[in-house]
């Protein structure tokens, strides 16, 4: 993401307190697929948490240094808490960063009330932020960690995986939507990853990434917009919505896309359309989150 804050297609003033910025520029097509996806995850999140009036709590599940909940604070928007679940140390990483940079740790004290606030080298608790270090595939301590940290299952909740779910099996990444499914009275769940790979481009991404020691050990959930659909439905969720990037992109506000397409110049539109393709946006939800297609993606062409 910080090649494209670089060019200015959006500002995220805490990203760079974890990842440095890298010196080369990002091809354009990449940098408009991230603008699409910041876009497209934000507005389906922020029609949760007016929904729900905040009155909620979200859950970002293999968050790694995504900087979430450092921006809802910035907009006032902080639901009642905001947990990230990661591996352990990826955990004791972003603690780290967030102990030794105050631009990250006052915002946490700032919105602490209560108790002494808990945070160690592995672990962070606050009235209204939580890092969990826990595998994804262990459910039962998973369960146990953030019950720990007052999650709270009669609370609407906002369950957030992007670029997650494609690393865990099958079974695994089944079970975790079950688990979901079961625990919360009402909660929405926003899965941003690949689609389509099993057509040739797909297949060349799959290599490419591979090729890069990722192990995409997911990927057949990741064949259409139909998969990524049914691996909710048939998890317990009532209602589950896809749609592929380019979709996104085409429904984003006029004026955003010339303010966009005027930063960098685009010579390959075809390779654009061909990656927007192969990333998703695909949200479920369950009891009173019903957040229809129509209601968030009004004025597609
Ligand atoms: C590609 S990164 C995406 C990070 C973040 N969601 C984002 O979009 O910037 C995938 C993240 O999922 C985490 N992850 C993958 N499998 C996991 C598991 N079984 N349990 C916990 N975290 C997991 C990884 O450690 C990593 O931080």
């Amino acid at each position: 993401k910080t090649g494209s804050i670089n060019v200015g297609y959006w500002k995220d003033p805490y990203l760079d307190y974890f990842v440095r910025l890298p010196k080369e520029r990002k091809a354009p097509e990449i940098s408009r697929g991230y603008y699409a996806r910041v876009q497209g995850v934000g507005r389906l999140l922020k029609a949760f948490l007016q929904k729900t009036e905040c009155n909620c709590q979200i859950i970002n599940l293999g968050a790694g240094m995504d900087t979430l909940f450092w921006k809802l604070k910035d907009e006032n928007l902080l639901p009642i808490k905001y947990f990230e679940v990661d591996f352990p140390s990826i955990v004791t990483r972003k603690i780290h960063n967030i102990k030794s940079k105050p631009p990250l740790s006052k915002p946490i004290m700032e919105s602490h009330s209560g108790e002494s606030l808990l945070m160690d080298a592995h672990s962070l608790d606050s009235s209204r932020y939580a890092i969990v270090g826990a595998d994804l595939r262990e459910l039962p301590k998973l369960e146990e960690k953030l019950k720990k940290c007052n999650m709270d299952p009669d609370l609407p909740t906002l369950l957030l995986a992007e670029c997650v779910l494609i690393y865990m099996t099958q079974d695994h990444s089944a079970n975790l939507l079950k688990w979901v499914a079961g625990m919360f009275q009402a909660a929405m769940f926003i899965n941003y990853e690949q689609v389509n790979m099993s057509d040739r481009f797909g297949q060349i991404m799959v290599e490419n990434l591979q090729s890069r020691k990722c192990s995409l050990v997911g990927v057949d959930d990741c064949r259409s917009l139909d998969s990524q659909k049914e691996r909710f439905l048939q998890n317990g969720w009532e209602t589950a919505n896809a749609i592929d990037m380019m979709k996104a992109y085409n429904c984003l506000p006029k004026d955003d896309v010339r303010r966009i397409e005027a930063l960098e110049f685009l010579d390959e539109k075809e390779l654009l359309e061909q990656l927007m393709q192969h990333y998703c946006l695909c949200w479920a939800t369950k009891d009173s989150s019903n957040l229809g297609e129509d209601m968030l993606w009004q004025g597609s062409p």
